[in-house]
């Protein structure tokens, strides 16, 4: 007899509250609860188990995200909900990082390159288009100047060193797999030319409360895939987490098994696994 897996608590009760309260916490909650959800499901599509025990468990987790309102529901949670010190107006603070850095004065070199992943609304950029040419995506478009596109298919070799600076703002924490995530890190490496510019926004607890990732640690994947690290920006106490990353040539290992596999690095009863792995050699 196969063993009667433990169900996860979920995040939140089932309630209507939860799929239509705007407040704060109940937004988080919800945000949080669909991360679990598409992780299993992720999890359990890949183990090609094609058992009655996982087809029911899949089906109950497709009604409840269905409960919560679907994916549009989530991404409308997080465009209307995340606000200031909880993400969403992140791209501001990219334009910032790129005048300091005088990106928007590159007169000979043209229009720079962007591509925003994860874009739920089209005109994020706007107000820059004179100097930035922006190609927002998402895996499921909110209107039809987001391109309808998986990051993780487009194709490599057309966009092999594109894009002068990539957005991934709020993206890899969505991202349900640990290994996936390196993918998705390297993957931007590959599609950057040679200085291009990586902006990274993040929950602040995927760093300052993970038993599988550490500031230090972040900056040390970073640097092995080959992205120096230009800016920082978080707060004792804050939500968000904002860095901003160079293409530089990746730096070797010293032992590759301490970034392909989990390890903890923090101890404690109350710490996310939330981690970021990088494929072996
Ligand atoms: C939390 S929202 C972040 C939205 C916005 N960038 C922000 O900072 O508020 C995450 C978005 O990333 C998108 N996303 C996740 N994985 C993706 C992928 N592989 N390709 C394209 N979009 C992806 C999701 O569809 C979702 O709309």
């Amino acid at each position: 007899m196969p063993k009667a897996r433990k169900r996860k608590t979920p995040i939140v009760a089932p309630s209507s509250d939860a799929a239509t309260s705007s407040r704060p916490e109940v937004t988080r909650s919800v945000i949080r609860e669909f991360h679990v959800l598409l992780k299993r499901q992720t999890q359990l599509g890949r183990s090609g188990t094609k058992d009655a025990a996982t087809a029911s468990e899949l089906d109950r987790i497709q009604q409840r995200i269905q409960e919560l309102g679907g994916l549009e529901r989530y991404q409308h949670m997080s465009a209307t909900g995340q606000k200031d010190d909880r993400g969403g107006g992140s791209h501001k603070i990219f334009i910032g990082w790129m005048k300091e850095l005088g990106l928007h004065k590159r007169e000979d070199k043209g229009k720079l390159k962007m591509l925003e992943v994860g874009a739920l609304l089209p005109d994020n950029y706007q107000s820059c288009s004179s100097w930035i040419d922006c190609r927002p995506i998402d895996l499921n478009s909110r209107h039809p100047a987001i391109l309808q596109q998986d990051f993780f298919l487009l194709d490599p070799l057309t966009n092999q060193e594109k894009w002068s600076a990539i957005s991934l703002s709020l993206v890899l924490n969505f991202v349900p797999e640990p290994k996936d995530r390196g993918r998705m890190l390297r993957m931007a490496h590959s599609m950057m030319v040679q200085d291009g510019h990586l902006f990274i926004a993040l929950p602040l607890p995927c760093v300052t409360n993970s038993r599988y990732l550490t500031i230090e640690h972040f900056k040390a994947i970073m640097s092995i895939i080959g992205f120096k690290q230009l800016k920082e920006k978080w707060r004792e106490g804050g939500k968000m987490v904002y860095y901003l990353y160079q293409k530089e040539e990746p730096s070797p290992a010293q032992d590759g098994t301490l970034f392909s596999k989990k390890r903890e690095l923090r101890a404690g009863p109350s710490r996310n696994n939330f981690a970021v792995l990088l494929a072996d050699a």
